[in-house]
């Protein structure tokens, strides 16, 4: 049988530290841990002489193998062209980005080493399945090599419309790369529709089914898949954390204040400068709700290497100063900013006593917080998401959700009052709805829908313990096809 070969920068290897917060990790984990299969990354450190052979480590029925990066190529492929190129032009941020010849080289280069440990590890029947945008490259140069497995890419980040992608010097070689590929999945369907309208400008022709794309004598598939999370036991986990003793001294500490709360990594795209702007308006024009609210933003510091971080981290550090200066009092601190990692046990514990949680990305590929903080809630009482239109979740949570602009601050404090004035039924009516999606379009799925689609010979799925034949797979998948409808070709 087939094995599921997985390549990511970040693998969850279990009990290891240098792990660190991000949906990545945390989707594929949950993707693979019913399945089995392999799991190739970087380890997370840095080592002047990397082995040549990964270290594989061996848990319930993954194999983790992960290899260490030298200190240059971490420099010029992590650091360098994907944190400070593909990161921020991928999330509309052209003025940000920052291009070096040399970390182009450097990305191309560990994409090559990646390539290479590979080699040594996958079958001629094995499905691969590589994710994000640090490794775009790497069906090509696995094709190069010979290699005719089946090989998939899932974007977890957003794609822009195809002017922005060309501001990215030699887009071919990254971008324009993910051709080599059978299957390219999206988060949404503007990502997708983005991409494809990107292949057409460089030669590509919509294949007649609309399905895909044929372009350099091969043809690439696309399709729409939206990460989910393992709704049912992450309900689960936040009703076992709300009894846990660090839970209840925490809701204790709020002596009955409401709850907002925010949990991003420190990134720009996460618009947490625009959210406390959006606060300060709030304390500012709200003063009824003065000593009767607490903020608690959650932000573990993330790619601290990157100039840009560092720059973000000293205004927002800043802004939560200035906001708590002009309006704590001496029994009353209205925003708490903290720069930890929690568990997600303690982060489900959070979420459920929290009465609003802000969830504002300038731009976000899915954003699994806005999820996890839905599946978190007592159904009997629950929050209410407060949710940017620019994150890819808000697809699929717009039903429930308040959406709003983060560039609009008013608009984002007119949300925070509704949100916590909002009447009970208005918050279950809300709830329901957004469960209901999260139940049918969980981590399962997504695993499911896209392994399916990739290589519907080999797939079976299994979702809580039922096994269904493959001539079932077909009514139970969206096939990349369902997107033929809202598809126009250019021109037409
Ligand atoms: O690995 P890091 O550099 O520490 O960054 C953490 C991860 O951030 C990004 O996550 C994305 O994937 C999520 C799951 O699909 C999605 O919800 C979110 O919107 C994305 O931003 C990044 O794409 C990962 O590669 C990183 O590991
Ligand atoms: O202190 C923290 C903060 C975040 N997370 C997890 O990190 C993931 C963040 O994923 P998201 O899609 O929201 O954004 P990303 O960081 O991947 O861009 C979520 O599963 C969070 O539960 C965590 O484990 N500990």
């Amino acid at each position: 049988m087939s094995r599921i070969v997985v390549v990511s920068n970040r693998v969850a290897v279990p009990q290891r530290s240098g792990v660190t917060a991000g949906g990545l990790a945390v989707a594929v984990n949950a993707a693979l841990k019913d399945k089995g299969g392999i799991w190739f990354g970087w380890s997370g450190r840095i080592c002047p002489e990397p082995s040549e052979i990964p270290e594989v480590t061996r848990k319930a029925g993954i194999t983790y193998a992960v290899v260490d990066l030298k200190a240059e190529d971490h420099q010029e492929y992590y650091n360098g062209f994907a944190n400070r190129v593909l990161w921020p032009v991928l999330h509309y941020r052209v003025d940000l980005s920052e291009f070096f010849r040399s970390d182009l080289s450097g990305y191309i280069r560990v994409n090559r080493m990646f390539a290479d440990h590979l080699e040594k590890i996958i079958r001629p029947d094995d499905i691969l399945w590589i994710h994000d945008y640090h490794m775009m490259p790497l069906a090509k140069y696995l094709r190069e090599r010979g290699h005719k497995n089946r090989i998939g890419f899932f974007l977890h980040i957003p794609m822009p419309p195809s002017d922005i992608v060309q501001a990215l010097p030699q887009h071919g070689e990254t971008v324009g790369a993910l051709a080599y590929y059978d299957l390219v999945g999206f988060q949404t369907e503007g990502d997708r529709d983005n991409f494809a309208h990107y292949l057409e400008i460089r030669g590509g022709q919509l294949t007649p089914d609309g399905t895909g794309v044929d372009i350099g004598g091969r043809r690439v598939r696309l399709g729409t898949f939206p990460v989910g999370i393992e709704t049912a036991a992450f309900a689960r986990r936040a009703r076992h954390a709300s009894r846990a003793a660090f839970v209840k001294s925490f809701r204790d500490s709020l002596v009955g204040k409401k709850l907002i709360i925010g949990v991003d990594r420190l990134d720009y795209s996460k618009g947490i400068p625009n959210r406390l702007e959006a606060y300060e308006q709030f304390l500012k024009t709200q003063p009824d709700w003065h000593e009767r609210v607490t903020f608690v933003q959650i932000t573990p510091k993330s790619r601290t290497d990157v100039p840009e971080y560092q720059e973000m981290d000293r205004y927002v550090s800043h802004k939560a100063g200035q906001i708590n200066g002009a309006y704590s009092d001496v029994s009353w601190t209205p925003l708490r900013y903290v720069n930890r990692t929690y568990s997600r046990s303690a982060l489900a514990g959070f979420y459920r006593a929290a009465h609003v949680a802000m969830v504002t990305p300038l731009r976000d590929g899915m954003n699994l917080v806005a999820k996890e903080f839905v599946a978190a809630q007592d159904p009997a009482d629950p929050g209410v998401l407060i949710l940017s239109q620019f994150a890819g979740a808000a697809a699929e949570m717009g039903t429930g959700a308040l959406i709003v602009n983060p560039h609009d601050t008013e608009g984002m404090a007119n949300a925070l009052r509704r949100a916590l004035e909002m009447p009970l039924a208005e918050r279950r009516e809300r709830y329901a709805r957004m469960m209901q999606v999260l139940e049918a379009r969980d981590i399962d799925r997504w695993a499911a829908d896209y392994l399916a689609a990739l290589a519907p010979e080999a797939a079976t799925v299994e979702r809580r313990g039922l096994s269904l034949p493959r001539a079932a797979i077909r009514s139970v998948v969206r096939l990349p096809g369902a997107w033929r409808s809202d598809f126009v070709p250019r021109g037409a």
